[in-house]
């Protein structure tokens, strides 16, 4: 059997939505991305697409506001979540957000996996724990990437990916850690290879996805 291979680099915006009613048709298989605001979500989606501006990136925390779908083919799709957190925006709207990211969650059927982002400084906050808890309760598997890893030197990153690994054993399920930056482009074959091996069993209820290189970006991790 032929592996099987996104092509993400193709990968082209769907639509915007507050809220799931807004989105498009919930078949396929779906990837979201969350994590706290600012934590580095679009920028890597732009980062593993190889594309400046697919999801649209700011230094104000904040920036991604609606569920934002992009197409990656073969009716698999990737998810832009609104971050929680620290978003300096009016306690209305922020809940209008939340309410959106959790209805989103909860009820979306194509969802098949989460990609949980975290700033390698600042990793496993209280919503991130509580995110981990629902996914393994969701029975979702999670690739929590430890995200901005170009601002720690290498035995820090490691020691820091070592520390958050062990950490999350208490939750049980099905989740795996890696380190990525998008400045550096590192951990964009894990994170490609997750989503394709998600994707895949997602669609066709089994393991054959072999992950192999995927037509995205070379990661340049050793
Ligand atoms: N040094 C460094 N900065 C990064 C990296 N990834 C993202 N950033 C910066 O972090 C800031 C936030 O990035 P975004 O991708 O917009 O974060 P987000 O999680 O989508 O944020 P919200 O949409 O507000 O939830 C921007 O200034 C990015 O340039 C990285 O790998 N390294
Ligand atoms: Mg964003």
């Amino acid at each position: 059997m032929q592996p099987f291979k996104l092509n993400f680099r193709n990968a082209s915006f769907i639509t915007s939505a507050a809220k799931i009613s807004q989105l498009t048709s919930d078949g396929g298989a779906e990837v979201a991305f969350a994590g706290r605001s600012n934590a580095g979500k679009s920028s890597s989606m732009n980062t593993l697409c190889v594309q400046t501006n697919l999801a649209r990136t700011s230094k104000t925390p904040g920036r991604t506001q609606l569920i934002n779908l992009f197409d990656i083919g073969q009716d698999c799709r990737l998810v832009d979540l609104p971050g929680y957190g620290f978003a300096k925006v009016p306690l209305e709207l922020k809940e209008k957000w939340q309410l959106a990211l959790t209805e989103y969650l909860e009820k979306r059927e194509s969802l098949c996996a989460v990609v949980v982002l975290m700033d390698v400084r600042h990793p496993l906050k209280e919503v991130d724990q509580m995110l981990l808890q629902w996914a393994v309760a969701s029975d979702l598997p999670v690739l929590a990437l430890l995200t901005k890893c170009d601002k720690l030197k290498s035995g820090a990153r490691k020691a820091q990916l070592l520390k958050v690994r062990e950490a999350i054993t208490v939750f049980g399920g099905d989740i795996q850690v890696e380190l990525f930056s998008s400045l550096k482009k590192l951990g964009v074959e894990h994170l490609s290879q997750f989503i394709e091996t998600q994707c895949y069993r997602h669609l066709h209820g089994d393991d054959e996805a072999t992950g192999e290189e995927s037509v995205s970006a070379q990661s340049n991790e050793t």
